[in-house]
């Protein structure tokens, strides 16, 4: 697997402030990236941007060589988001919101990758709870779970670690890295150290808009 992201000239405005501009980044097969900056500065901004949630003010996003928005079956196809919204369904449970989640990705893979999933993220023996049932931290692990459920080799993850403990952050870490290994891409954000060697900091302050 090979595969590159691209960012050219970006910019990004929020209400009336601009917050960065000539953002050029590339990323490819094996990186795992970390955006950082202060609350505020637009990571999450430029998140959903280069998933194609959102428009850029100018600039493009090029996944392997073509633009996002012209390929978006593909890239979509291509692509792993995960958002600061869980995006789980509070009244299915665990084993039903993965089971949902896969039928609606036309996953061809069966329940015993869904059991691997349950187990990874520690919660095998609550698989039968509604979501809501569960605390905020375990109700994170079933959206985390898709990562063990994903054939996509570019994961967009804001904030994975909110809500999780020591333990799952070096469970998750782990993995992450082993995706990367494997010539995955992995860009996320985090408020807290991520323990990775592997782990390539960009800091999004050195392309903050400075009025003039
Ligand atoms: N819907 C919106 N309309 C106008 N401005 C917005 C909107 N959403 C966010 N902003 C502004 O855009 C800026 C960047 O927000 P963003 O969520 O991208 O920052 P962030 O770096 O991810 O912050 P944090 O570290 O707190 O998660 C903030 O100043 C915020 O107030």
């Amino acid at each position: 697997m090979s595969a590159q992201l691209e960012i050219e000239q970006l910019a990004c405005q929020r209400g009336d402030k601009i917050l960065f501009t000539d953002l050029n980044l590339t990323f490819k097969s094996g990186d795992f990236v970390q955006i950082e900056g202060h609350n505020g500065i637009g990571k999450t901004s430029l998140l959903r941007i280069i998933a194609g949630l959102a428009s850029p003010l100018r600039g493009k996003v090029r996944w392997n060589s073509e633009e996002i928005f012209d390929q978006r079956e593909t890239f979509h196809y291509d692509l792993l988001y995960l958002g600061h919204q869980s995006g789980i369904k509070p009244e299915l449970t665990a084993w039903e919101n993965l089971k949902f989640l896969q039928r609606i990705s036309h996953s061809v893979q069966g329940d015993e990758i869904v059991w691997q999933a349950l187990e990874q993220v520690w919660l095998l023996g609550r698989e039968d709870l509604p979501a809501s049932q569960l605390s905020a931290g375990q109700q994170k692990r079933i959206a985390l779970a898709r990562l063990w459920l994903s054939q996509a080799p570019l994961w967009i993850l804001d904030e994975p670690f909110n809500a999780i403990d020591k333990n799952g952050v070096q469970v998750l870490t782990r993995h992450l890295e082993q995706h990367t290994a494997q010539g995955g891409i992995v860009i996320l954000t985090s408020h807290q150290e991520v323990p990775s060697e592997r782990l390539h900091k960009v800091r999004l302050d050195q392309f903050k808009f400075l009025e003039s």
